[in-house]
This record gives C-alpha cells, structure tokens and sequence, in this order.
C-alpha cells in the first residue's frame, strides 16, 4: 500500500535561513524512496504566482494582503497541496497558513478572528475536490519554525537582494511577526518544532534532522 501523503511547513521571519533546509530534506526524502512535491507561498501555482508578484510589490492596506494571501493559498490547495497528499506525496512547503496569523496577524495587526474566518472560507471543501472529505482543516502534519532574532536575520539579508515590501520592514514588524509565531506554536506545540536558526547552518541541520526523527518519516 502507498505510504499516505505527509504535509511538512517550513516558517520564519525573513531571512531565517528556512529555505537553506528545504532542498536537504527533499533529498532526504527521496532517498528514503518519497515522491516528494516542493512548493511554496504565496505562489506555487501559475496564478498563486502572479498573487505573489502583487502581493509582495504593490502598496496595498492589510485586508487587501490577507484576502491575496488566502486566495493564492485556496488555489495553491486545489491544484497543487490536495492532489500531492492524495498521491501519497511529501509535500514541503516554503510557508502556509501559520504566516498569515504572524505576518497579516502579528504584523500588520489584523485581527486573528477575521484570519480564521478567512482560512475557514479558502478551505471550503466542496469545492476542494470531491476527494477533499475532511471535518477539519488541513493543517500541516509538522511545521519547522525557524525561529531567530529580527536583527540577525536583517544583518543576513543586508545587501543580499532589494528588499521587497516585507522584507524593507522596520525591527519592530519583524518582533510582531516572531510573536505571531510564537503564539501559533503555543497554540499547536505538537505541530511546531522550533528550531533554533540562530546557529550556524550545521547545527541549524541537525535540529532539523532531530525534529524529524522519531516521527518514522524517514
Ligand atoms: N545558519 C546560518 N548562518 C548564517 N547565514 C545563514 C544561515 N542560514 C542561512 N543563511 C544565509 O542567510 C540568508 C537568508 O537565508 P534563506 O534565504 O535560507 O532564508 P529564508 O528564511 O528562506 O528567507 P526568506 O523567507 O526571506 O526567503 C542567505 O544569504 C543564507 O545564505
Ligand atoms: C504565505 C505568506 C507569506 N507572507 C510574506 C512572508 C514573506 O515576507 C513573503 C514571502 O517571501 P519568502 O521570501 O518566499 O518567504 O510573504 C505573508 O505576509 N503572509 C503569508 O500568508
């Protein structure tokens, strides 16, 4: 029988050093005989893609990003998520849901009740997929939190790329952010792993490693 799919987030301030790790465990996972599908928000669709162009460049007030982020996740779900976990996929995913509680939540300050109305509505079954029959809400099966200090994730970023509208936010966001996180870790602590990315990459990696160990995924 198939091994049945596997949802695995990947979360974090900017700049965390999340996206160091997504490409090892990939390997990883394929060396122990997974189809694995990598994807990312917002994006990982045609459309999703164009959504994040938008999202990421052009001034816009909070509920305008958290209704784009939420319509480039739903349609992240149906063509890309919901078909990958029904193959039997590890699906790693560069953020989901738990950044839009930090980023549009935390951040911009948008209430968390809204965001859960929202994600309710994005992941409205029936038109998910005939597939698609759950009572809850996909969530990821673990969620890796790159959690870090904003000033040294900014010091990692300075001069590596033009800042996008996220990313040329001021210390204080990025604090906000972090506590965004922290309350969804808190809230869900057998999904989250924090992972302690303030350390060099070898290390970073084995914490990762850790947090994967004893799950029987690998
Ligand atoms: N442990 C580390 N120590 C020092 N530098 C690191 C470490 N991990 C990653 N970096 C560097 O920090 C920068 C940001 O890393 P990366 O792009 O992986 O972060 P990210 O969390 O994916 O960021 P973003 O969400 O903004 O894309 C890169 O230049 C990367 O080489
Ligand atoms: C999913 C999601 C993302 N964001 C923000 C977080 C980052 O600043 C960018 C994505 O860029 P990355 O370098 O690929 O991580 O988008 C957000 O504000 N809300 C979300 O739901």
């Amino acid at each position: 029988m198939a091994a049945p799919g596997l949802f695995i987030s990947f979360e974090g301030i900017d700049g965390a050093g999340k996206s160091t790790h997504i490409d090892a465990l990939a390997a990883a996972f394929r060396a122990a005989g997974r189809q694995v599908t990598l994807t990312r928000e917002p994006g990982g669709t045609p459309l999703a893609e164009k959504i994040r162009a938008l999202a990421l460049h052009e001034p816009m007030d909070a509920l305008t990003e958290a209704l784009l982020m939420f319509a480039a996740r739903r349609d992240h779900l149906r063509q890309v998520i919901v078909p990958a976990l029904a193959r039997g996929d590890v699906v790693l995913c560069d953020r989901f849901t738990d950044a839009t509680f930090a980023y549009q939540g935390g951040g911009r300050g948008f209430d968390w009740q809204s965001l859960s109305i929202l994600e309710l509505l994005a992941q409205d079954a029936p038109a998910l997929g005939a597939d698609f029959v759950q009572k809850t809400l996909l969530q990821p099966d673990l969620t890796l939190w790159f959690d870090i200090p904003p000033a040294v994730a900014a010091e990692r970023l300075a001069g590596a790329r033009v800042p996008d509208r996220f990313e040329s936010q001021p210390v204080a966001f990025f604090d906000a952010v972090r506590a965004g996180y922290a309350r969804r870790a808190q809230a869900e602590p057998q999904r989250f792993a924090r992972i302690n990315a303030d350390q060099p990459r070898e290390a970073v990696a084995d914490e990762v490693r850790a947090a994967l160990d004893g799950r029987g995924w690998l």
